[in-house]
């Protein structure tokens, strides 16, 4: 159930890009919070700023001005070793165009985070397992990305973001690049992953059928954030 008010907070952050003449200013004073158990999705125009604000999100993307803070950890106040090391334990992120491995096998793109990890090769192999059945591709982890399908790739890619355990899933157009099957496939991994695992997940999206399988979408426009409304949705 989602709880725990401001698991993720964003507190008057302004950030822009470039330099000089060219700076263009994407977001001034926002202020966002979301409960830990939540399933966010943003929409929003092209340019708006969904992926620097998951970018933020991910400690990618270090903030001009204001407080970004996740489980208490403040993001805007740690170098970029203390955030690198932050993002393997805390955060998995799912990518539109999968960011598999091609020469590793599904079982091997999905071992990739737990080589930082202190565990045998047996744990290892045990956590890659789990996932890959959590996902339906028990039988698919001798398979190079080649042989699967774009459903099947991306649910690869959602088997890595999770077999670290993370609390945070941030999903970068989940279904972008997939067909309408495929799609319901991997939402309903998202939806399960939340619902029953309790992880709080937040999704840029410019699909409507997937912003409507988050518990709450949020419209992101000329720097400010809206509820969105019906006709964003339909
Ligand atoms: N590294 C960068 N350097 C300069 N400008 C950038 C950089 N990254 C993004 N921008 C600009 O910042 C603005 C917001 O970009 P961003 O990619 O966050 O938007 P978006 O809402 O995700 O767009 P889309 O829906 O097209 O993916 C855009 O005008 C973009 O050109």
């Amino acid at each position: 159930m989602p709880g725990s008010p401001g698991f993720i907070r964003l507190d008057g952050v302004s950030k822009s890009h470039g330099r000089g003449a060219g700076r263009v200013a994407i977001f001034s004073n926002l202020s966002l919070e979301i409960p830990r158990g939540d399933f966010v999705a943003i929409m929003g125009p092209s340019g708006s700023g969904k992926s620097t604000l998951l970018n933020i999100l991910a400690g990618l993307d270090p903030v001009d001005a204001g407080r970004v803070a996740i489980d208490g950890c403040d993001l805007s106040a740690m170098g970029e070793d203390a955030r690198a090391a932050w993002r393997t334990t805390t955060l998995g992120i799912i990518f539109q165009f999968y960011n598999l491995m091609p020469m590793l096998t599904a079982a091997e793109n999905v071992e990739l985070p737990l080589l930082l990890r202190p565990l045998s090769g047996r744990e290892r192999r045990e956590r890659v397992a789990t996932v890959l059945d959590l996902v339906g591709l028990g039988g698919w982890a001798r398979h190079h990305p080649r042989e699967m399908s774009g459903g099947q790739r991306q649910r690869v890619g959602i088997a890595r973001a999770i077999v670290t355990d993370p609390a945070l899933l941030l999903c970068d157009e989940p279904t972008g690049d997939l067909d309408r099957r495929s799609a319901g496939e991997a939402l309903d991994i998202l939806g399960r992953l939340n619902r029953e695992l309790g992880k709080t997940i937040v999704m840029v999206t410019h699909d409507p059928a997937a912003a409507r399988s988050a518990r709450h979408v949020l419209h992101l426009d000329k720097g400010a954030f809206s509820p969105a409304g019906p006709e964003v949705l339909s």
